[in-house]
C-alpha cells in the first residue's frame, strides 16, 4: 500500500482532560528484531505482544521471502527460521516501505550471503543515506552493485563467497549502523568487533545473546563499549514477549501533561535505560510521572506509568541524552510549547537524517502554530506559552514522517486553536491504534476529508 497518493488530514481540537489507562503496542525495534532472529534461527520463535505496524510487516515479508515461515494464530506469532546461512535469494526485490529499521538491519543480514538482494522503499526511505550501513558491509566484502547516487535506495547487494571480519567503529550515535555490522557478522567466520562510543539501544546484543550467539559486550574506562561476535554459530528459536514501545507511549504521555487535569496510567512501557530519556527530561520538567510497578519481563525492565496534567518549566537537554530518546524529540518539542521558559535541545543532528528531516520539520510545524522556536544547525529551541494561549491554527506538513503527524496533533489537544496536520496516513506504520487510543483516553482528534 502506498501512502503517498492520497493524504488523509487530521485535526486536533483542545480537548477536555484525559482519562483512562492506554496500553500501548509494542516495541517497534524489538518487534523488527524477533521477525529478522526468528526467522534466521532453527526450530520454533513464538511472539506476543508484537506491534503490527506497517514497518515491521514489511520486516516479516522480507523474512518470508528469504525462505521464513510466519503465521499469526490468534495473539501469536508464530516463525519456523530458515536456520543461521541458510537464508534464501529473495525472488523479487525487498520493499521496505517507510522502514530504515528494517531495510538497514536487513542489509547487515543478508549482506554477507553469497546471493544477490535488492531493496526498495518510498520516497522517504529512498531519500535517507544508506552509506553509513554500506560502508563496512563494503569492508566485509560485500559489492554494492547498483544503488542511487549517494548510497541511496533502489539498490542491489551482492555477497561475497565468503566475508572477512572486521573491526568497526561506529562513527556516529546509530544503533542500526551497529545492528547492521553485527547481523553482517553472523554469516562471517571469526570474530567481528563493533566499537561503540556512545551507546544506543542495546536490543541487538541482547535479543542475539538470547537466540545462542557467542556474543560479548565490554566497556572499557572511558565508557567504550566494545562488542565481539563470533560468525557461523547456532541461533535457536525463543519465546518472546514484547514489551510496549516508550517511543508509541511518549505521545499519550506528553498529552496527559499539557492537558489540564488529565490523569491517566500507561500500562507496560519498556524501561530499558538506552529507551528512557524522555522519560527522565519530562520529570526534569516538573512533569508528574510515576513510575509504577517495575518489573522485569523477559529480559526487559517495564512498568506502568501513572501521569497527570503538569506546570512545566523548560530544561537544557545535554547532548549525551539524545541516543536514549533519539525519536522522541519532536514530541518534547510539543511539551516545551507548554513549559514556562525555554527549553534548549543539543546534540541532533541525526534528527535530520529520519523519515524526514525533523528538526526543521518541528521548527516549521512550531512555527505554523505560533510558537517561539529557533533551529540551529543540530539545536532546537522553544520558549513556551503554559496554557497554549495563542497557539495553533496551523497545518503541519508532516512529509511521510509518523512523528511528525502525531506530535502536532498531541500540540492540538492543549493549543487554544486548532492544529492540522496534512496526512496522518504514516501513523500506521508505527502505532496503527493510535486515533482509537486517544479518542478512548478523550483526546479529541477528527480524520479530515481530504
Ligand atoms: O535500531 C533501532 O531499532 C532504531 C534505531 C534508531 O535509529 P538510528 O540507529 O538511525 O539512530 C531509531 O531512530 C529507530 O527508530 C529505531
Ligand atoms: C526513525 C524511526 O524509524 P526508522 O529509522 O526505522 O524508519 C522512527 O520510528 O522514529
Amino acid at each position: 500500500m502506498s501512502h503517498q497518493a492520497v493524504p488523509q488530514p487530521a485535526v486536533a481540537r483542545k480537548s477536555k482532560s484525559l482519562s483512562g489507562t492506554a496500553r500501548i503496542p509494542g516495541d517497534k525495534s524489538i518487534s523488527h528484531r524477533s521477525f529478522m532472529f526468528g526467522g534466521l534461527a532453527s526450530g520454533e520463535t513464538r511472539i506476543t505482544g508484537l506491534l503490527e505496524g506497517e514497518d515491521v510487516m514489511r520486516t516479516g515479508d522480507a523474512m518470508k521471502a528469504m525462505g521464513a515461515h510466519i503465521d499469526r494464530r490468534g495473539a501469536e506469532w508464530i516463525i519456523t527460521g530458515t536456520g543461521n546461512g541458510a537464508l534464501l535469494q529473495a525472488e523479487a526485490p525487498l520493499d521496505f516501505g517507510n522502514a530504515g529499521t528494517g531495510s538497514r538491519l536487513t542489509m547487515g543480514l543478508v549482506g554477507t550471503y553469497d546471493m544477490e538482494t535488492t531493496f526498495i522503499g518510498d520516497a522517504s526511505l529512498s531519500g535517507r543515506p544508506m552509506g553509513r550501513v554500506l560502508d563496512p558491509l563494503r569492508q566485509m566484502g560485500v559489492q554494492v552493485i547498483d544503488a542511487a547516487p549517494g548510497d541511496r535506495m533502489p539498490l542491489t547487494l551482492r555477497g561475497p563467497r565468503q566475508a572477512a571480519p572486521i573491526t568497526y567503529r561506529v562513527p556516529m550515535a546509530s544503533a542500526q549502523v551497529k545492528s547492521a555490522v553485527l547481523l553482517a557478522a553472523l554469516n562471517t567466520p571469526g570474530i567481528t568487533t563493533v566499537i561503540e562510543p556512545v551507546m544506543t539501544r542495546d536490543h541487538t546484543e541482547k535479543m542475539l545473546k538470547g537466540f545462542g550467539a557467542n556474543i560479548e559486550v565490554e566497556t572499557d574506562e572511558q565508557g567504550v563499549r566494545h562488542i565481539f561476535i563470533e560468525g557461523q554459530g547456532k541461533l535457536t528459536g525463543q519465546v518472546i514477549a514484547v514489551p510496549g514501545d516508550p517511543s508509541s507511549a511518549g505521545f499519550p504521555l506528553v498529552a496527559a501533561l499539557i492537558v489540564p487535569g488529565s490523569d491517566i496510567t500507561i500500562e507496560n512501557v519498556l524501561m530499558n535505560p538506552t529507551r528512557t530519556g524522555l522519560i527522565t527530561t519530562l520529570i526534569e520538567m516538573g512533569g508528574k510521572i510515576d513510575i509504577l510497578n517495575p518489573r522485569n519481563a523477559g529480559g526487559e525492565d517495564v512498568a506502568d506509568l501513572r501521569v497527570r496534567g503538569s506546570e512545566l518549566k523548560g530544561v537544557k537537554v545535554p547532548a549525551e541524552r539524545a541516543p536514549s530518546m533519539i525519536d522522541e524529540y519532536p514530541v518534547l518539542a510539543v511539551a516545551a510549547c507548554f513549559a514556562e521558559g525555554e527549553t534548549l535541545m543539543q546534540g541532533l543532528e541525526e534528527l535530520r537524517v529520519k523519515e524526514s528531516d525533523r528538526l526543521a520539520a518541528v521548527a516549521r510545524g512550531l512555527e505554523a502554530n505560533g510558537a517561539d522556536c529557533t533551529e540551529g544547525e543540530t539545536t532546537l529551541s522553544v520558549r513556551g506559552v503554559p496554557g497554549g494561549k495563542g497557539l495553533g491554527g496551523g497545518t503541519v506538513k508532516t512529509h511521510l514522517d509518523h512523528r511528525i503527524a502525531m506530535s502536532f496533533l498531541v500540540m492540538g489537544l492543549a493549543s487554544e486553536k486548532p492544529v492540522t496536520v496534512d496526512d496522518q496516513a504514516m501513523i500506521a506504520t508505527s502505532f496503527p491504534e493510535f486515533m482509537g487510543l486517544m479518542a478512548d483516553l478523550g483526546a479529541e482528534i477528527d480524520q479530515t476529508a481530504a
